[in-house]
């Protein structure tokens, strides 16, 4: 049974998202971003042993490093680019005629230099290279983004812009396999904590077209991915709201990241769906977030 069909229309009747008529494209009430804020602040709370260094970059990255991440071979579909007017007066009438006629303007837009970001991590890889081999110890960065992915969706839990926060570690393969066993562990404690129903898998990244069938299954055999499932939109299909991801030396090589002793870092990330987490909250617990169980009250807000 599709438990909740109609989640949306609640969210959207409550007053938590805001309809903009694009599909995946949403305002979020003040209620709904305390709970984001919240939550936010409870991984932190989480993390805070790791010692990890902060660093937030803005929506988007320049389109050289998004060219060179290989994201276009993997997920062309899910891009976005930044395009923008070059044009001189006379291209600028033709815009305006093409708009009042109701007719395509875009034709006009070129693309610029800059990209929308499509995971939080994509901006850090070629900052850390920058910075030389890393030390023995490896490095820890804590992220968190908007991020875009063009896949328009009726269900709440599939947006085309939304918050992802991330812990990231490159070092040894020894080093980044430690953290990610660790974070799984930690991020079912996490959950566990919010009072959310969950199972944990294997998965694998949505690779585009014929070639990327073996890039799945590949993926899954490696058990490279695996994801945090809660029940959202139906019990059938739960969604994945967080995700451990092992790219073995995939990032070090492209970005040229080298460990102390000159080998190829390895590099893996836990990514936290934000909003995904929000809406399974509201969705087990409520709309209103007043009367949620108080050890979840407990753990967002505090001892009240
Ligand atoms: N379209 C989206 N809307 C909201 N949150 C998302 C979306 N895509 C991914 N996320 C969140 O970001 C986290 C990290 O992204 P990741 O690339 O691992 O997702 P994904 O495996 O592509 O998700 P899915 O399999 O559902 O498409 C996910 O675990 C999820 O919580
Ligand atoms: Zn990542």
């Amino acid at each position: 049974m599709d438990v909740q069909a109609g989640l949306l229309d609640k969210l959207f009747a409550a007053g938590h998202l805001v309809e903009t008529g694009v599909q995946g494209l949403y305002g979020r009430s003040g209620v709904f971003e305390d709970v984001i804020a919240r939550f936010d602040a409870l991984i932190t709370r989480l993390g805070g042993f790791q010692d990890a260094e902060v660093l937030r970059f803005p929506p988007a990255m320049p389109r050289a490093w998004f060219e060179r991440s290989g994201y276009l071979k993997s997920f062309p579909n899910l891009a976005g680019t930044v395009h923008a007017f070059c044009g001189n007066d006379h291209d600028h009438a033709a815009l305006l005629e093409c708009l009042s006629a109701g007719e395509d303007w875009t034709g006009q837009q070129q693309a610029t230099d800059i990209v929308l970001t499509p995971a939080a991590c994509y901006p850090l890889y070629p900052v850390i290279a920058r910075r030389g081999p890393l030390p023995a110890e490896g490095v820890l960065f804590d992220l968190q983004s908007y991020c875009f992915r063009r896949e328009p969706s009726m269900e709440p839990t599939r947006q085309q812009l939304f918050r992802m926060r991330e812990y990231v570690r490159a070092g040894t393969p020894e080093q980044v396999q430690d953290f990610r066993e660790q974070w799984m562990d930690l991020g079912q404690k996490l959950i566990g904590t919010i009072g959310l129903p969950f199972t944990v898998d294997v998965a694998n990244d949505p690779f585009f077209g014929r070639a990327g069938r073996m890039m799945k299954a590949t993926q899954r055999e490696q058990a490279l991915k695996f994801e945090l499932l809660v029940p959202v939109n139906s019990e059938a299909s739960p969604t994945a709201c967080l995700s451990f991801n092992y790219h073995q030396d995939h990032f070090g090589k492209t970005w040229g990241i080298e460990t102390a002793t000159g080998d190829v870092a390895h590099t893996a990330c836990v990514g936290f769906g934000l909003e995904r987490v929000a809406l399974a909250l509201f969705r087990h617990h409520g709309l209103d977030v007043t009367v949620w169980p108080d050890p979840v009250r407990e753990a967002l807000w505090g001892a009240a």
